[in-house]
């Protein structure tokens, strides 16, 4: 299984540094992010110059030759607006582009920006109702994509400071943000950080962190379900003090989440220094789904 792993990950320009196993998730620290499989869900996350979309048709394939699984419940495709668009390779130079490519394999989807165009925003992209049931069980995917990152705080992430991945999460805080997890670390040379973490029930949690200062960004994912989200967000930036940061939370109609959105409309304007600068809600099939920026009012 772990060749056929590598050999996907190779169309998608990265490759395995770890793997962790509980009885219901796998769980991979990627050179370029993570990836987690679980018996009715994967997830890969990438980042840099990677070519996510390749990964697409051989996993679909992998799937049916493996489990014998053909039906996909649903698919979601989400990222940030990139940082330097022409650095990327196709067929990931825009979004529009990514559309295409994903509509070539599933058929006309939809595609969604949320935020400000014309400056941070979020896109996402999944396929159109379908004749079958979409994903039933409760669901909830919560993210911040941090940017502005204070030096001092990234210091954590460079070989020169912390020994090694475990003194990185435990210095950082990190390890406090969802205590108990077993966690799979990797500080890269000299420096960058990688982190999952696993708890019971397929709950997972991800991390990762580009310290350099021109060009510093940290990601924070976790699948764990709570019906208020707002001391978890509150952990995560009290951890990395980013000057901005985007928040979204998907939340399906079986989820203790799905009425978080109304509660973020009412009651999240401003979350300790943070001041939301926006905030868009929709509902796209069985989810609900609120994206929010925040601009942290000390820096
Ligand atoms: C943590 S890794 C990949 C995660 C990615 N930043 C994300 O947000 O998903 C990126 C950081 O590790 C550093 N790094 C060092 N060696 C690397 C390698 N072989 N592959 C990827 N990143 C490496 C980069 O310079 C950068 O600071």
């Amino acid at each position: 299984m772990r060749a056929d792993w590598e050999s996907i990950l190779s169309l998608v320009n990265c490759e395995i540094i770890s793997v962790t196993k509980s009885d219901s998730l796998d769980s991979y620290v990627l050179s370029e992010s993570s990836m987690f499989v679980s018996k009715d869900r994967f997830i890969l996350k990438t980042c840099g110059t990677t070519t996510l979309l390749h990964a697409i048709k051989p996993l679909i394939q992998l799937v049916k030759n493996v489990c014998g699984f053909d039906t996909i419940a649903d698919i979601f495709f989400s990222r940030k607006n990139f940082e330097r668009p022409c650095d990327q390779i196709a067929p990931h130079t825009s979004f529009p582009e990514e559309v295409d490519w994903l509509n070539g394999v599933f058929g006309e989807g939809i595609a969604y920006s949320f935020g400000r165009v014309n400056a941070d925003c979020w896109h996402m992209y999944t396929t159109s109702p379908q004749p079958h049931k979409g994903v039933e069980k409760p669901d909830q995917t919560v993210e911040l994509l941090m940017t502005d990152l204070d030096p001092e705080v990234m210091k954590h992430y460079y070989k020169s400071v912390s020994m090694d991945g475990k003194a990185a999460t435990k210095n950082s805080g990190i390890d406090k943000i969802l205590p108990k997890s077993v966690i799979d670390e990797h500080l890269f040379e000299p420096c960058g950080y990688s982190a999952n973490g696993i708890l019971p029930n397929g709950q997972y949690w991800t991390i990762h962190i580009t310290p350099e200062p021109e060009f510093a960004y940290v990601s924070f994912e976790t699948n764990v379900p709570l019906d208020n989200y707002k001391e978890l967000f509150q952990r995560v930036v009290d951890v990395f003090k980013p000057g901005r940061t985007s928040l979204t939370i998907f939340a399906n109609k079986t989820s203790v989440a799905k009425d978080i959105h109304l509660e973020l409309a009412d009651n999240w304007e401003t979350v300790g220094n943070y001041q939301r600068t926006d905030f868009n809600m929709a509902i796209v099939k069985d989810y609900n789904l609120s994206y929010s920026f925040y601009k942290n009012t000390y820096s």
